[in-house]
């Protein structure tokens, strides 16, 4: 039977990138989308966009929606602190299988739990479950028409305050216009756009990073 390109993705982190050593796997996912076949990864362009954020932010909590094969997961783990959590919410079964594969072969595991299932029906549930208070960061990269309906919810529920940071991916393409709109014409947030290009192509793309002010 035909193999998805998720585990073909996986295959090329098994063969080319060392156990426990979470950038060899970033640069073999990053090779593996120039050389073969494209994927839906952040990449390696935004990907430097995302790594200062993540920097700068020195999260203690962070939660990603939409974990796909683990890429920017590993990323991000990879630079966090000691003791520093990051809970990353993937809808598809399948995606989260090799995402888990991908984040234990990056020797990551320990920082990450990854949660299947909506983020609609999880955001309310964060608290209670994994006793988080706030997120110091949030990078979203799920549905793109979920970004401002889930970032409305993470508000009701408390999630953000003073100072969160929300960065999200494909702000151009395909694009998140209704959540642009909201953080950048809300006096409860701080918005700025980083201009790069999606991912593996000379498309135009852009993170954009809102604080929260509270
Ligand atoms: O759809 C994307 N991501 C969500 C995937 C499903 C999330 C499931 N989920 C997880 C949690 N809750 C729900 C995405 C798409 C593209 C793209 C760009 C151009 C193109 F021609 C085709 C595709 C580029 C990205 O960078 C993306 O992130
Ligand atoms: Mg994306």
């Amino acid at each position: 039977t035909q193999s998805t390109r998720p585990q073909r993705l996986l295959g090329a982190v098994q063969k080319n990138a060392t156990r426990g050593d979470p950038r060899s796997v970033v640069q073999a996912i990053d090779q593996f989308c120039r050389q073969k076949e494209w994927a839906m990864n952040v990449g390696d362009e935004k990907g430097c966009i995302l790594d200062s954020v993540v920097s700068e932010v020195n999260p203690a909590t962070v939660l990603e929606l939409g974990t796909y094969c683990g890429y920017s997961t590993v990323r991000i783990a990879s630079l966090l602190p000691p003791h520093a959590k990051l809970i990353t919410l993937e809808f598809n079964p399948d995606f989260a299988a090799i995402a888990r594969q991908v984040i234990a072969w990056a020797g990551v595991e320990d920082k990450v739990h990854l949660v299947e299932g909506a983020s609609g029906d999880w955001i309310p549930k964060m608290t209670e479950q994994f006793g988080v208070k706030t997120f110091d960061l949030v990078f979203l990269d799920h549905w793109k028409d979920r970004y401002l309906p889930d970032t409305m919810l993470m508000e009701e529920c408390g999630l953000l305050r003073k100072g969160s940071i929300l960065l999200a991916d494909n702000v151009i393409c395909p694009g998140t216009p209704d959540y642009l709109e909201y953080v950048r014409s809300s006096l409860r947030y701080e918005s700025q756009y980083f201009k790069s290009h999606l991912e593996y192509t000379k498309v135009e793309d852009g993170l954009e990073k809102s604080v929260f002010l509270g």
